[in-house]
């Protein structure tokens, strides 16, 4: 049986095994479609991911930190950072996005990274979050009891700073304790890593007032104001919406490489980077 089995194989056609990939192959995506999606699309997409689809909260803020987690690990490696083996500031604001932040922390110390959080305001989902805190705590996360007031302290103690302080729910201006410490980000000249919308930042708009990450790693779908992302590195994380979603939502997203958590989005400058140089030259 085997050798009739393994002559089978054995007798296919040279190349077929290619041909048949190249059948296959899904066709490339076309970034100039990308989807940006408004405030209330955002907001609706996760009603529905609640209700019609049966998630509840702490699996997709899982999947979200997960997958900011991953995207971090893959543009900032532990291994060539260079100060204090891998230290990082995670920066967790009071609503989901600041969720995020907590399971991101959790699992970039699992990646081997030392990662610091500051979480001063507790949630109004506070069992969620309390939950997520213990989780860092246990894995012993040291957490800030106070901002540092000068930017040279956080970029002389840390490779860079996760930004999950606000997400697509934010309305600017930035107000109560969270206005000092966008003040100081602003200043630091390490790398932020900004999840889902960068702090300060409307859903919809790029604001001055706001972060300028060089990472923006783009929850489920990337929200309109990251079409005026100018840092090197957009990635999108959250591999939970389902095929009938994103076809109900009219969607235009590429498709997550194998079994990945991410995919890295290019910018339409990349995208005109990259098309050949029609005078040849
Ligand atoms: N809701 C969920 O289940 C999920 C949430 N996710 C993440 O959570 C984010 C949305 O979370 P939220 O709906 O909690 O909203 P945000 O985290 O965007 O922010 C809301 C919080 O910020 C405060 N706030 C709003 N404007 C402010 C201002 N100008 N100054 C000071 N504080 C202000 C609000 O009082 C509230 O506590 C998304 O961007 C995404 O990153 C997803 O990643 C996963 C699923
Ligand atoms: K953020």
């Amino acid at each position: 049986m085997d050798r009739i089995s393994v002559n089978r194989f054995s007798f296919r056609r040279k190349g077929s095994h290619k041909k048949n990939k190249e059948e296959n192959a899904e066709p490339e995506f076309n970034f100039s479609t990308l989807s940006y999606i408004s405030q209330d699309e955002a907001e609706k997409m996760n009603e529905e991911l609640l209700s019609e689809y049966a998630f509840n909260e702490v699996q997709l803020l899982e999947l979200a930190g997960y997958s900011s987690a991953v995207a971090t690990a893959k543009c900032y490696p532990v291994e060539k950072m260079t100060r204090d083996n891998g230290a990082i500031l995670v920066c967790c604001g009071p609503g989901y996005n600041g969720g995020v932040g907590l399971v991101c922390a959790r699992h970039l110390k699992l990646f081997g990274y030392r990662p610091t959080v500051f979480y001063p305001v507790k949630s109004n989902m506070a069992s969620i979050c309390d939950s997520l805190s213990r989780q860092c705590e246990s894995l012993d996360l040291p957490f800030l009891s106070y901002f540092p007031s000068e930017s040279h302290l956080i970029q002389d103690s840390y490779n860079l700073v996760v930004d999950a302080l606000f997400g697509f729910r934010f309305k600017p201006p930035v107000k109560d304790t969270f206005a000092s410490v966008i003040e100081t980000l602003k200043k630091v000249e390490i790398p932020i890593c900004s999840v889902d919308v960068p702090s300060g930042w409307g859903a919809e708009s790029a604001s001055p007032d706001g972060l300028q990450p060089e990472l923006l790693i783009s929850i489920a779908a990337p929200k309109r104001c990251a079409k005026l992302f100018q840092g090197k590195f957009h990635y999108l994380g959250g591999r939970f919406v389902p095929r009938t979603l994103e076809q109900k939502f009219d969607l235009k997203l590429p498709p997550y490489p194998g079994t990945d958590c991410v995919v890295e989005l290019k910018t339409q400058k990349s995208t005109e980077d990259e098309k050949p140089d029609d005078t040849g030259e």
